[in-house]
């Protein structure tokens, strides 16, 4: 089973925009600071909500997983939604099992656990991230 929501992601043109519009809705202090992630084509930012968080991410080049997204979407869009799991390979299995397309294999995460994505099309058209929980979903 899916954990908590541990995000939300938001693909933006501009980290630097952004930021300053959720500083204004949760205050500075919950705006973090962009971290380039070049294995990954993106750069993120994390927001603190008070029960989850919202990553901004924006393209690094051209080749960005979340490039051709923003082509489709200039202005920035929600863009995926990330669930703890405690098993990854239990939970990508058992995904597999019921039909949904696990996108390559699990890689590090932003929060420096496994993450894996399940492609939109067979989740009603929404991009899934797994994320193993980081503490093992205790
Ligand atoms: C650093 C990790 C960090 C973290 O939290 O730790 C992140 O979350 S980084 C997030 C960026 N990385 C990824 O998104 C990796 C996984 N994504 C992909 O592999 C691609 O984005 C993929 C395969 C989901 C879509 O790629 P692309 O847009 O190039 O494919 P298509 O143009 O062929 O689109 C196919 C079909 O899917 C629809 N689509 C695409 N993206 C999304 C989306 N985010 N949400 C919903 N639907 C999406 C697209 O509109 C096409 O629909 P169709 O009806 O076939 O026209
Ligand atoms: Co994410």
């Amino acid at each position: 089973m899916f954990g908590r929501l541990n995000h939300v992601g938001v693909a933006t043109p501009s980290i630097a925009r952004d930021r300053a519009r959720y500083a204004r809705l949760f205050g500075e202090a919950a705006v973090g600071e962009p971290l380039a992630m070049p294995d990954q084509g993106v750069t993120v930012c994390f927001v603190d909500a008070p029960n989850t968080q919202i990553e901004l991410i924006e393209p690094l080049d051209d080749a960005s997983p979340v490039a051709a997204f923003l082509a489709r979407n200039p202005g920035g869009a929600q863009h995926h939604l990330c669930f703890e799991v405690a098993d990854l390979d239990a939970a990508l299995d058992a995904q597999a099992a019921a039909g949904a397309r696990v996108l390559g294999a699990p890689r590090i995460g932003a929060h420096g656990t496994r993450i894996v994505f399940l492609h939109p099309r067979e989740m009603g058209g929404v991009l899934i991230e797994l994320m193993e929980a980081p503490d093992g979903g205790h």
